[in-house]
């Protein structure tokens, strides 16, 4: 297994090209958040517009209109129970996110039937939280795409069936290469499962142990792929790297770390990152 180290940062996170626009930086849709689960969805949505994805839109609950504007006026809203707007947003996305907040419930599956039908083959697609637990329960077939599942160890159990007492990494790798898709499996020191290689974190900090961690985390992943769709696996990892690198430099001075901390860190954090490994301080955020 490749431990990871914070020059996947700087391998990632380049200045941006002087000759750019929104566009060049990608589009993603995000789908999830019910009634109940609104603040998943808005948690991921505000660390995709803050990693520096180019355009970011938003399917959900109606209800969730309001709230999401107020903490995130860059994002673009759709009622998640329009098929035809769904549709057409996810076909006009670079990158798809989908799962976090949706609910397991009839509503959340015919939503994320509805995403699935209409992913590309171009598009990265991340698949978490709920869209994760329906897929198992429902035996969907995965949609077209690169797929990019972000469980915990829970979920992987559901994906997997492999039992989270039985999850090894030679078990877990066979269920990888079964899935054919890339798997970050999130834990204390989340294991990253890709194609032709195992990686894993060693940061990371309990009080990331805070609902909604995740969220961001697949927000982060959405908006690092779309900004950085040279390198999606690369961009995948550093995604992963930065969420627990920011969170424990925020833990240094907190007994806990608030998702929409890390999102907010993440402007200043990859200006820091933009330059070559010598020319930044150690603290990130300093
Ligand atoms: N603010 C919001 O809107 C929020 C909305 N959210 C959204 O809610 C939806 C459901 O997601 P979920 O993760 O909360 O529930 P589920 O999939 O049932 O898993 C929990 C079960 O698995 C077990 N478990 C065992 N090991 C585990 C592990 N390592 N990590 C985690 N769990 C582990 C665990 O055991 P227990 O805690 O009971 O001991 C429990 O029995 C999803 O769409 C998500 O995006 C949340 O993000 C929160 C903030
Ligand atoms: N003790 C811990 N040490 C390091 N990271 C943790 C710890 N507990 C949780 N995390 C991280 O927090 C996130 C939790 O994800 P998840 O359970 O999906 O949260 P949620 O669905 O509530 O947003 C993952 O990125 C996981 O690696
Ligand atoms: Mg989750």
């Amino acid at each position: 297994m490749e431990k990871l180290t914070d020059q996947i940062l700087h391998d990632v996170i380049k200045p941006r090209p002087e000759h750019s626009f929104k566009g060049t930086f990608g589009k993603v849709t995000l789908v999830g958040g019910n009634r109940n689960f609104g603040g998943a969805i808005i948690m991921a949505a505000t660390a995709s517009v803050c990693a520096g994805a180019g355009l970011v839109t938003v399917c959900t609950d109606q209800s969730n209109s309001g709230a999401l504007h107020s903490q995130l006026p860059e994002a673009m809203f759709a009622d998640f129970t329009n098929d035809t707007q769904v549709a057409s947003l996810v076909t006009a996305a670079t990158t798809v996110v989908v799962g976090p907040g949706l609910g397991d419930d009839d509503q959340g599956l015919h939503i994320l039937k509805n995403v699935f039908a209409h992913t590309t083959i171009q598009q990265n697609v991340v698949v978490d939280g709920s869209a994760i637990t329906l897929m198992a329960q429902e035996q969907l077939t995965a949609p077209r795409g690169n797929i990019i599942y972000t469980p915990h160890e829970m979920e992987w159990q559901r994906l997997s069936g492999i039992k989270i007492a039985d999850q090894t990494p030679d078990r877990n790798r066979a269920a990888r290469d079964k899935l054919d898709a890339t798997v970050v499996l999130k834990k204390h020191h989340t294991e990253i499962y890709a194609k032709e290689q195992t990686y894993q974190l060693t940061i990371g900090t309990p009080a990331q142990a805070v609902g909604g961690m995740g969220d961001t985390l697949a927000g982060m992943v959405g908006g690092f792929v779309a900004e950085f769709h040279q390198t999606p696996l690369k961009a995948v990892l550093a995604a992963v790297y930065a969420h627990s690198a920011i969170a424990e430099q925020l833990a240094k001075n907190q007994y806990i770390v608030l998702p929409h901390q890390i999102s907010r860190a993440l402007p200043t954090f990859m200006k820091k990152m933009e330059a070559a490994p010598d020319e930044h301080h150690i603290g990130f955020l300093d």
